[in-house]
This record gives structure tokens, C-alpha cells and sequence, in this order.
């Protein structure tokens, strides 16, 4: 046993173990000794000759044959005057016990475990009858298979612990264990949106994600999938807007080897990735009509060919989709098949703006400044009441995203814990920013003071550069997100007067 992981319960025992004892026989010492490394170190004594300096002795397996021998053969003995001068006292130098005194050695073995010995002194110099050997014999073996069962229930614990710091870590990774936010949520849309995820997800029914970027959709079809059923098998994401239209059949359907130039070998589809859990396809507004088929097969049959190949497969996947677009107008526009809307909308969950959601910024603040203090290193950080005022005064056009990167920014970059209104680095013009896109400038339009064109098209650089942290160049930054060119879009900012103004980090290309 090891002796640093001797837990409670089981130095509990011992104790008992050997107040029981005293109502089996007479001794003057009762000392029980934990093997460790081929020697055994006292660990509880007994009686009115225990002391400190008996607890903590050891004895070298190799210098007392005789216990050895015990420990081996699983048998008890009482030692004799002759044993004793034979090999010596286990306690010579600690006390002083008359030669020929009683003593016995008792085996503590329970099946291929040997977990130490018990030794019985007493100063009476007279054999202890070998009835009593074999009772106390019997009572070794009982105290070591209790031995064994708490230290299985100590090392069961263990790993009980560990599991579950391990799936705390983990679910902290990928971004879950907010549930709680969810069901907690002081907006009472939040919380009827959870409770009608929680009821949906008992169930294979397709759910539809909707709502502004940021707001927490692909957050929530993780929760849907965990609350599930399914939530033991693989929970598989396609991002159908991050990958180029010819890939995205190969990507959900998987391929065969020659399939085309580069399929070098097969190669299995989120959908057989996903088989017996859930599928999120994220932006399925994105998703190519000429695919939209092929989905909606997979989703009414569970069945579909991988590219290349003329094999059918069967693949048992929950779907959730999500997206910020509106539906509704690209099946207007025809760029979306009107059917596979059908089959995807059976439960629609919107989630809420955040600056519809505002009473839940103290918890998401905190919870936000808890989850990042991982990554920071900076513990203990909060948001104080005039902070979350400001935040409160702001739109929040990147909603929960936005919010966690300002969080992050003002965390790194603050000397004290408290966050104030100073410590966030918002964009300028804050409410002006709050509406949607497309809404902000039909606003602006139909506002009585109808703004210049130079006005709106400034609020809308703004936008997207807040979403994209500032970021001009690659996937995902701004002049990819407004169609322009990095050169064309920073020289209109300098029209605009947006980079000096407004302190953006204007990232060049290294
Ligand atoms: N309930 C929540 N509590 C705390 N943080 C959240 C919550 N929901 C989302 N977030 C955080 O907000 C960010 C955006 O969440 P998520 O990716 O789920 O949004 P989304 O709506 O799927 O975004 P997009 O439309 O851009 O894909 C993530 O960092 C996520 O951890």
C-alpha cells in the first residue's frame, strides 16, 4: 500500500483494527506494519508499551527471516525463546522486552496483495498458545481483505475524482459547462429557450440554431447533444461557410481512394464520424444547393454514397443546424431548397441578441473572466458596477463573442482585478453600432436626419472591424468579410478617418 496515499478511511481501520483486538487477546505492544519496498514500516501501535519511537520503526524484510517466512507462507507463528536469539528482536533498540518474552507475527495478505504484519509483545516470558496464533490469524486476514476493499474504495474515489476534474477540463475546453448560464439565466427568454432545448433533446428531432453571430449557437447544440441521449458518442461540427464549396461533399460524405486528384486513400464524412451521436452543421445557410440534396437523403434515409464511390452507407446521426442568415430569403432568392428548410425547421431555437439579453451580463462577465482565468493566468478579475454600466451602454454587435474578447483584451491589460468602465477598449460610438447590418443602415436611411453615405458606409467598416478584433488581412478579417481588397479597404479608412480615430490594431501581413 502506498503509504503517502493512505487515505482516511483507512488509517480509520487500522485504528479500529487494533482497539478490536484487544478483546481477542493479551498483549503489552500490538504494532501493525505496512510493507513497502521489502521493508515494514510501523504505522499504528497499541497497548501500554506503544510510543513514538515504536511508531514509524522499521524492519528490513531481509534481516528478519522469520517474518519474512510469515509474510510467505500467509501463515502466523509465535516466536520462541529459541527464534528469538536465533534472529533477534524486531524491536531491539526501541524497548526493552525481556529475551524469550511473547511475541507473534501475523500475516496481513488478502488474495495476491501483502500489505504488512502484525506483531503481539507482551514482557510475560511464555509462548502464546497456538489456539490463540490461529485467531489471531483469522483476524489478520479479516483486517486484510478490509484493508483491501478501502483501499479499492480509496483508489475508486481517486479516479472518481479525477474523471471528473478530467471532464471538467474538458468540457471547460470545448467551451460547455455553461449550461448553467443557460438554466440560470435572469432573461426569461434565455431560460425558456433552455428548458425547450432540454425537452428537445431527449428526442432525435432536428433542431435549427438561430440567431446573430455570436450569440451562442454552436455553444447551445453542444448542450442539446450532451443533455441527450447521445451523449456518450461523438459530437461532430461542420462549419459549411469555412470550407470551399468543391470539399464540402467529401468533407460531410466522406470519399473513396481515386474519388478525385488527391484522394490518395479513403476517407470517412463527418456523417460516419458523427454515426450514433449528433451533427452540427454550422452556417447551413452557406451549404451549396447542389449538396442540399444530398443532405436532405441523408437526413430522411440516413443513408448516402461517399464521393467516388457507389457503396451505400448508413450512418445514425442526430442533426442540429445553425445559422445567422435569414432562410426565408435565400429559399426566395432559390438559394436555398425549400424542402430540406422544412426538414431542418422542425424545431427552431432563436437565441436572443445580447443587447436583448442584458441582465445576464453580471453572471456572463463572471463566468466569462472565470473560464478565460485558465488562459490568463489572471485569477479573481470582476467587472465593476460603473464596468458594467459601459458595457451595458454598448451594442454588442458580436454578442457573447464580442463580449468574451473584450473581457480577454481588458484582463490582459489591467494591473488591479477590478475592471472598471476605463478598462474597455469599445468602439467609439457604441449604441450607434447596436443594430444588425443590414437594419443599421436602413435605419440610418430612414432616420429623420438621414445620414451620408460616408456616414453609414464608417459605421459599417467599424462594425466588422470590432467583429474581427481590428483584423484587416486572411480568412475571416475585415476586407475578406466586406468583399474588398486589404489595399482598397485600409486606403478607405484612411478616407474615413477610422484607424487614427478610433485606435484599431491594424494588423499588416508579416
Ligand atoms: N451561454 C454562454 N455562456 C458563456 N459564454 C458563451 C455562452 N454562449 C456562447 N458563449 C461564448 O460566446 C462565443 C460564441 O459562441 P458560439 O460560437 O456558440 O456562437 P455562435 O452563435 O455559434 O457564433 P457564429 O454564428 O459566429 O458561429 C464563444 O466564445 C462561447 O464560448
Amino acid at each position: 500500500m502506498d503509504l503517502a496515499s493512505t487515505e482516511e478511511s483507512v488509517s480509520e481501520l487500522l485504528r479500529r483494527g487494533l482497539d478490536w483486538l484487544t478483546r481477542i487477546t493479551r498483549f503489552d505492544l500490538a504494532t501493525l506494519f505496512l510493507l513497502k519496498d521489502e521493508r515494514l514500516v510501523a504505522v499504528a501501535a497499541r497497548g501500554p508499551l506503544a510510543n513514538a519511537k515504536v511508531r514509524g520503526h522499521v524492519l528490513k524484510l531481509a534481516e528478519f527471516p522469520m517474518v519474512r517466512q510469515a509474510l510467505e507462507t500467509r501463515r502466523a507463528r509465535a516466536f520462541t525463546e529459541e527464534d528469538h536469539s536465533g534472529e533477534g528482536d524486531p524491536f531491539d533498540g526501541v524497548l526493552d522486552l525481556p529475551p524469550g518474552h511473547s511475541c507473534m507475527v501475523v500475516p496481513l495478505c488478502s488474495g495476491e496483495r501483502r500489505y504488512g504484519v502484525l506483531t503481539l509483545d507482551r514482557s510475560e516470558c511464555e509462548t502464546y498458545p497456538q489456539a490463540v496464533v490461529d485467531l489471531v490469524e483469522v483476524y489478520g486476514q479479516l483486517l486484510a481483505t478490509a484493508l483491501q476493499n478501502a483501499e479499492q474504495k480509496a483508489a475508486f474515489e481517486r479516479l472518481h475524482r479525477q474523471d471528473h476534474e478530467h471532464a471538467k477540463l474538458l468540457e471547460s475546453q470545448l467551451g460547455g459547462d455553461s449550461e448553467g448560464i443557460l438554466e440560470t439565466s435572469l432573461s426569461p427568454v434565455m431560460r425558456d429557450l433552455a428548458r425547450r432545448a432540454r425537452q428537445v433533446a431527449e428526442t432525435d428531432t432536428p433542431v435549427l440554431l438561430l440567431g446573430e453571430t455570436g450569440t451562442g449557437k454552436e455553444r447551445l447544440a453542444r448542450a442539446i447533444h450532451r443533455w441527450s441521449p447521445r451523449a456518450d458518442e461523438p459530437f461532430v461540427t461542420i462549419n459549411c461557410a469555412a470550407i470551399p464549396a468543391g470539399l464540402l461533399e467529401s468533407e460531410l460524405f466522406g470519399h473513396v481512394k481515386g474519388a478525385f486528384t488527391g484522394a490518395t486513400r479513403d476517407r470517412a464524412g463527418r456523417f460516419q464520424m458523427a454515426h450514433g451521436g449528433t451533427l452540427l452543421l454550422d452556417e447551413v445557410g452557406e451549404l451549396p444547393v447542389e449538396l442540399q440534396a444530398k443532405l436532405l437523403r441523408a437526413l430522411q434515409e440516413k443513408t448516402f454514397e461517399p464521393v467516388g464511390s457507389d457503396k451505400t452507407v448508413r450512418a445514425d446521426v442526430r442533426l442540429l443546424a445553425a445559422t445567422h442568415v435569414d432562410l426565408q430569403q435565400a429559399i426566395s432568392q432559390r438559394r436555398f431548397r425549400e424542402d430540406l428548410y422544412y426538414r431542418l425547421s422542425v424545431f427552431p431555437l432563436r437565441l436572443p441578441p445580447l443587447r436583448e439579453r442584458l441582465e445576464d451580463l453580471p453572471q456572463l462577465c463572471a463566468f466569462l473572466l472565470d473560464e478565460q482565468s485558465r488562459r490568463t493566468g489572471r485569477r479573481g478579475m470582476r467587472v465593476t458596477s460603473e464596468g458594467l454600466e459601459r458595457l451595458a451602454a454598448y451594442g454588442w454587435p458580436g454578442n457573447l463573442r464580442e463580449l468574451a474578447n473584450v473581457l480577454e483584451r481588458a484582463t490582459i491589460l489591467s494591473r488591479v482585478p477590478e475592471l472598471g468602465p476605463d478598462a474597455f477598449d469599445l468602439p467609439v460610438r457604441e449604441k450607434a453600432l447596436t443594430a444588425a447590418p443590414t437594419v443599421s443602415a436602413a435605419r440610418a436611411e430612414k432616420s429623420e436626419k438621414v445620414a451620408t453615405l460616408a456616414a453609414v458606409q464608417r459605421e459599417h467598416i467599424l462594425r466588422v472591424l470590432s467583429l474581427t478584433k481590428g483584423r484587416i488581412y486572411g480568412p475571416g478579417g475585415a476586407a475578406q468579410l466586406l468583399g474588398l481588397k486589404p489595399s482598397t479597404l485600409q486606403s478607405r479608412m484612411k478616407k474615413l478617418g477610422i484607424a487614427r480615430q478610433d485606435q484599431f490594431i491594424v494588423e499588416s501581413p508579416s
